[in-house]
C-alpha cells in the first residue's frame, strides 16, 4: 500500500515516519508514505503556494494551481483532512486500508481552494469537531491508523483485539511487575487460566463500554456469553 501525503510542511512528518512502529515498517516496505511537498509545485519567483480569499475576509487559501499540479503526481482515492469532513473512524480506516494507493491533502490556514475540492477530492474527513492549525496532525493520524492495518506491520493478533475492531472498548493492560507500591495486578492474569483470562478481558471490555462508551452497545448483537457477563456488571453495579 502506498500513502501519498500532500503538505506545505513536509518536515512535520520526518518523525511520523523515522520512528517506531511506522519507522519499521517503511524499513520493512511494507508501505510506502511518499510526502509530496506542494511549494515544489509553486512555478512562480516566489513559490507563492497560498494566497487571500476572494471575498475577503481573514486567512489565506492554498492556490488552485499548486494543487492540481502536485495532484498530477500521485495516484488512488484522494481525502482531504478538514474540519468540514464526515468523521474519521476505525470502519473507514479498515475501507481505505484496502487500497492499493490512498492520497491525503493536509489542508492548511483556511483550507484549499474550492475548485480541487469540487474536481480531485473523493472524500472529505474530519478527524473531530475542533479546529487545528493545519491538516497535517489529522492526516498523520489517519496514515497511522490505516498503516497499523497493513498485513505484517503489528502481530495480527494485536489488531483484533483492537477496542473497535470487535466493537467495544479495550480492558485493562498489566506487565511487570505483579505489585508496584502495594498496588497488585488482578491475580486472573497471573492464574495462567486462558479461559478465565479470557472471560475476564471481555468483562472487563464490556464493563468499560457501559460505563464510558454506552452509544457504542446500542444495536450492537451481545452474544450469549456477553449478555450473561452485561447481567452480572449491571448487578454489580447495582444499576
Ligand atoms: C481552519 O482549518 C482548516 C480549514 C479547512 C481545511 C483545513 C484546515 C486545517 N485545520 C484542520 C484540518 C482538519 C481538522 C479536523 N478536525 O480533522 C481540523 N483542523
Amino acid at each position: 500500500m502506498k500513502i501519498n501525503i500532500l503538505t506545505l510542511f513536509p518536515e512535520m512528518f520526518s518523525g511520523f515516519k523515522s520512528e517506531s512502529i511506522i519507522g519499521k515498517a517503511l524499513e520493512k516496505n511494507l508501505l510506502e508514505i511518499n510526502i509530496v511537498n506542494i511549494r515544489d509545485f509553486c512555478y512562480d519567483k516566489h513559490k507563492q503556494a497560498d494566497d487571500m480569499p476572494f471575498g475577503g475576509g481573514a486567512g489565506m487559501v492554498i492556490k488552485p494551481e499548486p494543487l492540481f499540479r502536485a495532484l498530477e503526481t500521485v495516484k488512488g482515492k484522494v481525502i482531504y483532512t478538514t474540519p468540514q469532513g464526515v468523521k474519521f473512524n476505525q470502519k473507514l480506516a479498515i475501507e481505505l486500508a484496502q487500497e492499493e494507493e490512498i492520497t491525503i491533502i493536509a489542508g492548511h490556514y483556511e483550507g484549499i481552494d474550492e475548485r480541487v475540492v469540487e474536481s480531485k477530492v473523493d472524500l472529505e474527513v474530519s478527524i473531530g469537531d475542533f479546529v487545528l492549525t493545519g491538516g497535517e496532525l489529522p492526516a498523520m493520524m489517519m496514515a497511522d491508523c490505516i498503516a497499523r492495518l497493513v498485513p505484517g506491520v503489528i502481530k495480527k493478533e494485536s489488531y483484533e483485539n483492537d477496542s473497535f475492531f470487535n466493537g467495544l472498548l479495550d480492558y485493562p493492560h498489566y506487565t511487570r511487575p505483579a505489585e508496584y507500591e502495594g498496588m497488585k495486578v488482578p491475580e486472573v492474569l497471573l492464574s495462567g487460566h486462558h479461559k478465565n483470562i479470557e472471560t475476564w478481558r471481555l468483562k472487563e471490555s464490556l464493563k468499560r463500554t457501559y460505563l464510558r462508551r454506552r452509544d457504542l452497545l446500542v444495536g450492537r448483537e451481545l452474544s450469549k456469553e456477553e449478555k450473561k457477563l452485561l447481567a452480572e456488571i449491571k448487578r454489580e453495579l447495582g444499576k
